[in-house]
Parts: structure tokens; sequence; C-alpha cells
């Protein structure tokens, strides 16, 4: 039997994702990473689990015959194989075909950008409960702190990247899965309120100072300014460093606007509290564009005093994140061990205990079969702007072999 046949062969014997899931018309995200379906096992199917499952597409490409995998495509694949965490994502399988590849999740219903949306909203639950508030932060950490102990950084961490097991799951209800929907589409969407905004525009209100000053170390300080972004976005439900301009992702990350804001918001920094600040490549456009002095009333407490956060070690912790200098910003495991966690409510695993899910499930995206995305929707996110491709068949699929993850959590 040639090749050809043989592969035809091995199709044939290969679980068909369509034969084993209703998906289709369950489309919940969409973006330069590939589509993303709620899917629901067939009921002749007794591989899986009655329950709801989260099917992603990869797209490929078909080059003379030979399916291409996109290099994210396999960073993503090769890292999830690799993290195994109660508060990451976790992927179940990859299921193959000639032309498409697809990474099987169980299913999260919400996210922390959906909680907001629902609190910014309503006129009679304006702010999330306290309790839910800390079980979040406090499962996140649990995350973010497995992940840098395996120097892994996530770099895109904002409220649509947190998601949260919903009703359904016995074990993981309100159990939080940090994710990477990469649904980052560029647009120069029309001026909105954030109320409004969509989850998937790029935005930079949750971008550490030094990575709008061009510093050329990613740290894991840069997941932690943005995990302090999330936490004053809770307590508030307005994003700390909101930005109205919504502009298309420039060359360079400088962005003059986003650090306007986040001066208006916690002053400008000095250079007793940020040793290295001249040392960043775009000092120079600082200082020309700035004048510390017009920030001299500006602080974080003044910013956040109709929140009635002062003195509370919600605001102790607050201001330990969002910590100019990157290099005396507090690490995850510090975070975990702060007292604001072993004080009443204390987090749960279940962040929704004792609380009935309010939270509206995901909504369904009309599945157009052709995407007639634009030119720059399909534009990639920085880390994702070098794409190298690996032909299909170097990857292992069609299950995953389990493996111990390098560091045990
Ligand atoms: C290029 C690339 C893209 C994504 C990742 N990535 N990284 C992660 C970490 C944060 C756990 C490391 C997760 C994912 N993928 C992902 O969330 N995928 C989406 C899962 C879809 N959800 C599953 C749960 O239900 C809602 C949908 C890596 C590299």
């Amino acid at each position: 039997m040639i090749g050809r046949e043989f592969i035809a062969e091995l199709e044939n014997k290969r679980e068909k994702v369509e034969n084993l899931f209703n998906f289709e018309k369950f489309k919940v995200g969409s973006g330069t990473y590939g589509q993303v379906f709620q899917a629901f096992p067939k009921t002749k199917n007794k591989l899986f689990p009655k329950k709801s499952y989260a099917l992603k597409l990869i797209e490929c490409i078909d080059h003379k015959q030979n399916m291409i995998l996109s290099m994210s495509a396999c960073r993503e694949i090769a890292l999830l194989r690799e993290l195994k965490h109660e508060n990451l994502i976790q992927l179940n399988r990859i299921f193959t075909d000639q032309r498409k590849v697809w990474l099987l999740f169980d299913y999260c219903e919400h996210d922390i950008w959906q909680i907001l949306t629902y609190h910014r909203k309503s006129e009679t639950d304006k702010f999330p409960s306290k309790g839910l508030v800390k079980s979040l932060m406090f499962q996140m950490f649990q995350g973010i702190s497995y992940l840098h102990n395996n120097w892994i950084l996530h770099r895109d961490l904002k409220p649509a990247n947190i998601l949260v097991v919903g009703e359904g799951s016995k074990i993981e209800r309100g159990r939080v899965k940090i994710g990477d929907m990469g649904f980052a589409r560029l647009f120069n969407s029309p001026l909105k309120t954030f109320v409004d905004i969509d989850p998937v525009v790029v935005t930079f209100w949750y971008r550490a100072p030094e990575l709008l000053l061009d510093t050329k170390h990613y740290t894991k300080a840069i997941d932690i300014w943005a995990i302090g972004c999330i936490f004053a976005e809770l307590l508030s439900t307005k994003p700390l460093f909101y930005n109205e301009e919504e502009k298309l992702e420039t060359s360079t990350p400088y962005n003059r606007e986003q650090l306007h804001k986040i001066f208006t918001t916690m002053g400008f920094p000095k250079i007793e509290e940020w040793h290295n600040l001249k040392a960043m490549p775009c000092y120079e456009r600082l200082t020309k564009d700035f004048a510390s002095a017009a920030y001299e009333k500006r602080s974080l407490a003044a910013t956040l005093s109709k929140y009635k956060l002062q003195n509370t070690s919600e605001f102790r912790l607050l201001e330990k994140f969002l910590t100019m200098d990157p290099t005396k910003r507090i690490t995850a495991e510090e975070a975990l061990k702060d007292s604001y966690f072993y004080e009443e409510p204390l987090p749960n695993a279940d962040a929704f205990y004792g609380m009935k899910i309010p939270y509206p499930p995901r909504k369904y995206l009309p599945n157009e079969e052709n995407n007639n995305r634009t030119q720059h929707q399909q534009q990639l996110p920085p880390r994702q702007q070098q794409q190298q491709n690996i032909p299909l068949q170097q990857i292992p699929l069609p299950g995953i072999v389990k493996q111990e993850p390098r560091i045990q959590p």
C-alpha cells in the first residue's frame, strides 16, 4: 500500500470530530488562532462523558498536499501537552483529518470580562461580591504561580482570558481556568464606551509601563501588573487604565495615551522609586512627551477614593501589584501568602460558592463558512508575527501521551 492509500486508510479509521460531537452551530469565538465551538457529544458517542466541551479548529495551510500547521498552533499544542494544573485550561484530545486539526477542551461557560459586563450593566447588582473577587484572585494566582514556576509567561492576561467553569460540572463549578483565547483582532472600532467594548479588541489597558517604554525583557512582573489591573477592575467594575483611543497595534510598543492614563491614575514615576527608569529605551521620548509636574497630585489612592478602598487589605495588595518598578512588584508566590487571602470571606475553590450564577451563557456567533476577514483582522499579535510552519506529520497525533509536567506544581 503506497503512502497516500495508507494515509487514506488511516483517515478512515480515525474518529471524525463531526461524528462524535454536535458543534457546527455553536461557535463561541473566532480570531487569529482559529475558531472555538461549544461541543456536545452525540448520543452514540460512548467515548466522552455527557457534558459540554470546547472544540478549537486550527487553520492549517495545504501546501502541495502537505498539511502545514502554523507556528502558533504548534506552540499551543506543545505548551498545553506539558501543562497540568487545576487553574489552567486543560487540553483533552487532538483530532486531525486531511485538512484540519481540532483541539478538545473541557468547556468554560464564563470569564471575567462577561462577569464585569454583567455588573456594569446591572442596576441592582453593581459589583461582584467580595467572596467572588477573592476566590477569582486566589485561583488566578495559583494558576499564574504554576506557569511562572515553569518559566512560562502568559503575556496577554486580561479579563476575557480568565475563564470560569459554570453550572453542570459538580466538581469544577466556579473553578478559574486561565486560558489564551487569542481572539485579539485588530480593527479600528468606532469609539465605544467600555461597557460595550468587544472582548476581542486589542487593548493596551493591561500593559505594564515597562512594556509601553519598550523594555527588551519580558518578565513575570508583566503578568503581575496585568493581574493588578484585573483586580482593580473587579473592585470597581471600571477598567483602571481605560483609554478611549482604540489604536491599531503600532510598530513601537510606546503608547503615549496609555502612559498618560497610567500617570493620571498613579502619578508620574520618580527616579528614586524606579531606579532603572532612565535605562528604558523610550526614556528620552518620555521626558519630551511628559512633564512630571503635571501629575503631582495624582495617586492610586486618590483615583480609587470613591470606592472606599483606603486602609483595606485589598488596596494594600493592589499597590503591590501596581508598583511602577517591575523589580519591586510582588511575585505570584508572595501574593498567595498575603493576609488578604487569610481573612473573611476566605477564598473558595468554587468561586460561585453560595450563589446562584447570574451570568449569561456565551453567545453563539454566526458561523460564516468563508470568514470574510479583512487583511488587518488577520494581523497577528506581536508574539506571533514570525510565522514559521511545521508539517502536520511531525506532530504526534491524535491522542495525547499523558506526560508529567516538567516541574511538579
Ligand atoms: C498560540 C497559543 C494560543 C493559546 C495558547 N494557550 N495558552 C494557554 C495557557 C494560558 C494555559 C498557557 C491556554 C491556551 N489555549 C487556549 O486557551 N485555547 C482556547 C480554549 C478555548 N476555551 C476552552 C474552554 O471553554 C471556552 C473556550 C497557547 C498558544
